[in-house]
């Protein structure tokens, strides 16, 4: 009996606290348009049971029907949409909007680049940016050579057969190129080994996505009592113990060699052959003690989770689109006979520099089909946006998906596949904000300049060599909230062999 009033009278203190703060809170944004909510839980009962397919549609659906910036009550906490370009980059770059809101906490990697608190991220931000600048990614080139070019070999079985799902070449391509420069190692996913790993990452990112979506299963207490997180549990076990095994080991390479190479700095200015493996940049800033054996690991893991997930992504984007646009697939391969002696000729930068076309097709990709179709900030002190303060406390998300296909930016044809939108002198009409695949600010994607070379090697090795097409249109894809936004078709296509040098 005494447990039960306890119970009751500790329910009742939380909602007169929440009731008192939802006051507060709604002054701010009470002229705001918001979906229809119920007293105490808000809208958070429409996410129930509904799948990552459902989710995604009911929340592009959302903020297609209601103008932003809209409100609406997730459990406890206030969310706000925004989608025009001013509101992004005011919330972008703010120093009250540098947190990130609460779903990131599941991926469960508290002191990464990518989820760290704002006290956390900014010092680990100013080492870490060194470690992407242009002499490291150039050095990187021969790895993203040698992964592509096994990806079109491995593709040649497909001549000649029916569609197939393109995607699972380029997830094992990216994540043998992003273990090769993060850890300097070849994991060989696609020389068959190591596929447990690709499927441990693969697999807990649905799972965590699965989590996200379940209100209920945002509760420890509740969530590590379920049969779903002992599952997640084991592939994250599985998706982390190849790269911490590495670690190790690597970290006992390096700190067996003499002391004057450990300490060897990076010289910028010299045209470096050796790539400049990302965990020797972390073990020299260990030394230095400015990261600590946690920090390496979870930088390490999230950085292969991102970099694996969101260029592979938006690689098969590119190549289904190119595959039902014939026309826009031949203007990239002229542009690719101009730079390209051969089809199996290596790349490098000053090719990878001479293919803005191809780059325009990669940035179209992106624009239709952001990976992330919404980025999720938190307020810590009251920001001043165009029709509104976000008040303290304030779950932000910008539905990147709304503003790459706003009508008043991008015109009438919002919805088509067009490279020509990328045109210098079309953007340089567009607000700055106007495009946001990589997030902008001071806590934008580290590894942008990254993932366009290693898409664009990709890329351009494909087109030399396949010829793609497929069945399936546009209005056709459906698409499901799995972290990044994933397409449930899944990327169908079938290879030609092309003969480039007729082309
Ligand atoms: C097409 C490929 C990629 C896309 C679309 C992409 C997109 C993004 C986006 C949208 C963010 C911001 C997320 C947020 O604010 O919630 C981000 C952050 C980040 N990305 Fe990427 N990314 C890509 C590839 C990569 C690669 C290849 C790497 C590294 C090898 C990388 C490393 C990072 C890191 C470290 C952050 C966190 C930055 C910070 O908070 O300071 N990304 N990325």
């Amino acid at each position: 009996m005494i447990v039960v009033l306890t119970f009751v009278a500790l329910l009742l203190i939380a909602l007169v606290k929440f009731s008192i703060r939802k006051h507060r809170i709604m002054k701010y944004v009470r002229h705001l348009p918001a979906p229809f909510e119920y007293p105490v839980i808000g809208s958070s009962i429409n996410f129930v049971g509904r799948n990552n397919q459902q989710i995604l549609e009911d929340a592009l659906k959302m903020c297609a029907e209601l103008p932003m910036p809209f409100r609406l009550w997730f459990g406890h906490h206030l969310v706000l949409f925004v989608d025009k370009p001013e509101d992004c980059q005011i919330i972008l770059n703010a120093e009250t909007c540098l947190d990130k809101s609460f779903v990131y906490r599941f991926l469960q990697k508290d002191v990464a680049l990518f989820t760290a608190p704002a006290n956390v991220w900014r010092p680990h931000r100013k080492m870490l940016n060194s470690t992407f600048n242009f002499n490291v990614l150039n050095s990187f080139i021969p790895i993203f050579n040698e992964k592509a070019n096994l990806m079109v070999n491995n593709m040649r079985k497909e001549l000649g057969k029916k569609e197939f799902d393109v995607s699972t070449y380029l997830f094992a391509c990216t994540l043998d190129m992003v273990c090769g420069t993060t850890l300097g190692y070849n994991v060989g996913v696609q020389c068959g080994k190591n596929q447990d790993y690709l499927e441990g990452i693969e697999k807990s990112l649905t799972m965590i996505a699965q989590r996200i979506v379940n209100v209920l299963h945002h509760f420890d207490f509740i969530y590590k009592r379920t049969k779903t997180y002992k599952i997640e549990r084991q592939y994250l076990d599985i998706a982390e113990s190849l790269p911490n095994r590495i670690i190790q080991s690597k970290k006992e390479e390096f700190f067996s060699k003499p002391e004057q190479e450990q300490h060897k700095e990076f010289n910028e200015n010299e045209n470096c052959k050796t790539p400049q493996i990302f965990i020797e940049q972390l073990f020299k800033l260990y030394k230095k003690k400015l990261v600590d054996d946690t920090m390496i690991k979870d930088q390490v893991n999230l950085l292969i989770f991102g970099g694996n997930d969101t260029s592979a992504l938006a690689t098969s984007h590119a190549i289904l689109l190119l595959a039902m646009h014939p026309e826009i697939q031949e203007k990239a391969v002229k542009e690719l006979a101009e730079v390209y002696e051969h089809e199996d000729s290596e790349t490098d930068f000053e090719k990878l520099s001479r293919l803005p076309y191809l780059e325009m097709i990669i940035k179209e990709a992106m624009r239709l089909y952001p990976v992330a179709p919404f980025l999720s900030r938190k307020c810590s002190g009251d920001t001043q946006i165009t029709d509104c303060v976000i008040p303290e406390d304030t779950v932000i998300i910008l539905s990147v998906y709304h503003l790459h296909r706003n009508k008043d930016i991008w015109g009438a044809n919002a919805d088509r596949f067009d490279p020509e939108n990328f045109l210098p002198k079309k953007m340089a009409k567009r607000h700055s904000c106007c495009y946001l695949p990589f997030s902008s600010g001071p806590r934008n994607c580290l590894g942008m300049k990254y993932a366009y070379m290693s898409m664009k090697t990709m890329l351009s090795a494909l087109l030399r060599n396949y010829k793609f097409s497929t069945s399936l249109k546009m209005e056709d894809l459906k698409w499901k909230f799995e972290i990044t936004m994933k397409l449930v078709n899944t990327h169908l296509v079938t290879i030609e062999k092309r003969n480039f040098k007729e082309t």
